[in-house]
């Protein structure tokens, strides 16, 4: 018994010995020590990430904000890992023919390995998205138009009701039940049905924000994450409750029927059949299981597609829906803008029984201005995108930074890099039309750029222009019992708003 202890014991101080050991070189001979930042973050990544975003909920982001006001463009977070709040810098990692490539660490563990996402090898991502382009192209947008028309007039004519009945409408969960809806028509050919529901529940975003809850555990303690991924699903499970584990499984329910019904024809009307319509196929289902897709993608199992259909289902809904409260919400507190969308708006359009298209919708120029100054701001992916130098190593500043490095970057940062965007903090949709202002898009970091962009950006400006536009012809509004302390966001990975759902009151216009 007693050498059992002396061994505990001479295995504990090794232990201490070791970390001393390696705190002390992470500290004073590391390539990163020349660079400023809190001890803790130097020499611990998992202690220091988990008290800013564990701790202190989702609150690193903030804390990386003070650091930058204090040290300066470049700040260390993590022994390895740099943050760096320098608009050029990130130019220069996302151009044409940047070697700088997703984090693993990072990425393996907020999201699916291998998916459009998740996966940061460059060849295995370039073949994924070449097998998703055909879903989300500018073309396929131009199909999908009709589809985001439709689903835009069955949620305002839930208002309607709403206004019929003098109740106030939940802007919040009503824009992301009209962005599941939209998602999941693409992904899975058919709606969830959240736009009909009484109270737009969503069960997916329930999913989505339970898991986010846990969110930042994972990249903060990879390694126990790391070993619960190798365990059966059954016992993960139960070990950490997931609830994406759920709904993964609806996911494979939901993959299961499209797959056999796809090439049913549907019995219908007298005459025998009726024809599915454009939107009743799943592109996106469609070619991931084509194994001629593209060139070495191989067909994924059903493991993998449920895999890369949740992360399309979250990156296409959050998103959207939140850019669409954080914008509704703005302009109604800036009435100079809204009077001014107004005036363009009801101007463009002067017939209210006029359709209002995509086409038509992306042609108004202050309407365009504030969907920019509205992404600006909103940032719906607001924390870091860590990437990792490529092993010929990075010239920062006057010094070269080993290959391996992670660099960090925020969009919630680079949005509102003063260099770039005077008076960043201002809601000001006019600096998108200053004709000097043409270079500002290159400058936009909401969608990331290069490689990694966002694979559905065109899908989410047709969202944004043809709710926005129709809204505000079809209806007043007005902020109800909600104040600027509920639409304070904490960065759960995704934006998260702690405080009440944001309300408006609308009053229909009549001509
Ligand atoms: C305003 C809405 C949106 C914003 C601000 C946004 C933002 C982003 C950002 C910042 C990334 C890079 C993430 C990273 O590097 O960690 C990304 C990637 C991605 N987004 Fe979006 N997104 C939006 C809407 C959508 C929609 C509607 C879809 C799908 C229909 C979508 C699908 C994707 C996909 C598949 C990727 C991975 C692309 C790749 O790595 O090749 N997003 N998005």
């Amino acid at each position: 018994m007693a050498g059992f202890i002396k061994s505990i014991v001479a295995l504990v101080t090794s232990y201490l010995v070791f970390w001393v050991l390696r705190a002390l070189y992470r500290l004073y001979l590391h390539p990163l020590s020349r660079y400023p930042g809190p001890v803790l973050a130097a020499i611990s990544k998992p202690w220091y990430h988990w008290y800013w975003n564990c701790h202190h909920r989702g609150m690193l982001i903030f804390e990386i904000e003070r650091l930058h006001a204090r040290h300066g463009p470049v700040v260390r977070i993590a022994p390895n890992e740099l943050h760096i709040n320098d608009p050029e810098v990130f130019q220069e990692m996302t151009r044409v023919g940047s070697r700088f490539t997703k984090d693993p660490n990072f990425y393996s563990f907020i999201t699916f390995p291998g998916t459009s996402i998740g996966e940061h090898g460059p060849n295995a991502h370039r073949i994924r998205r070449q097998v998703l382009t055909p879903a989300f192209s500018a073309a396929r947008v131009q199909q999908l138009a009709p589809l985001v028309k439709l689903k835009v007039d069955q949620i305002l004519e839930r208002f309607e009701a709403f206004v019929e009945k003098g109740e106030p409408v939940n802007i919040f969960r009503s824009t992301k039940a009209f962005t599941t809806d939209i998602i999941s028509t693409i992904v899975f050919g058919k709606p969830l049905g959240c736009i009909q529901d009484p109270d737009f529940r969503n069960q997916f975003i329930e999913f989505l924000h339970s898991t986010f809850e846990m969110g930042w555990v994972a990249p903060a303690f990879p390694n126990l994450i790391r070993a619960s991924l190798a365990l059966p699903d059954a016992i993960a499970e139960k070990l950490f409750p997931i609830p994406l584990y759920d709904f993964k499984k609806k996911c494979l329910g939901l993959l299961n029927n499209y797959l056999r019904e796809r090439n049913v024809p549907v019995v219908g009307d007298a005459n025998g059949t009726v024809q599915k319509t454009e939107f009743d196929r799943s592109i996106v289902i469609d070619m991931l299981v084509d194994p001629n897709s593209a060139k070495d993608h191989s067909v994924l199992n059903d493991n993998q597609l449920a895999e890369e259909v949740i992360m399309l289902l979250s990156a296409g809904n959050d998103s959207v829906s939140d850019v669409l409260i954080v914008g509704i919400y703005k302009i109604l507190r800036h009435p100079d803008v809204y009077a001014k969308l107004n005036d363009e708006i009801l101007s463009s359009f002067p017939n209210i029984r006029e359709e209002i298209t995509y086409d038509k919708a992306k042609k108004l120029p202050y309407l365009t201005a504030v969907i920019k100054e509205v992404l600006r701001v909103s940032h719906p992916l607001p924390g870091l995108t860590p990437r990792v130098v490529p092993p010929e190593g990075f010239k920062l500043y006057s010094h070269t930074i080993p290959g391996g490095t992670v660099f960090n970057t925020s969009a919630y940062l680079l949005n509102r890099h003063p260099s770039v965007f005077p008076h960043p903090d201002t809601f000001d949709p006019s600096r998108w039309l200053d004709p000097a202002s043409a270079h500002l898009d290159k400058y936009m970091t909401s969608f990331y750029r290069g490689t990694r962009q966002c694979l559905g950006k065109d899908v989410a400006f047709c969202e944004l222009y043809t709710f926005l536009a129709n809204l505000f012809r079809r209806f007043e509004l007005e902020i109800w019992d909600t104040t600027d302390a509920d639409m304070e966001w904490i960065d759960l990975l995704l934006l998260y708003f702690p405080g009440k759902n944001f309300h408006a009151k609308l009053r229909k216009r009549d001509a």
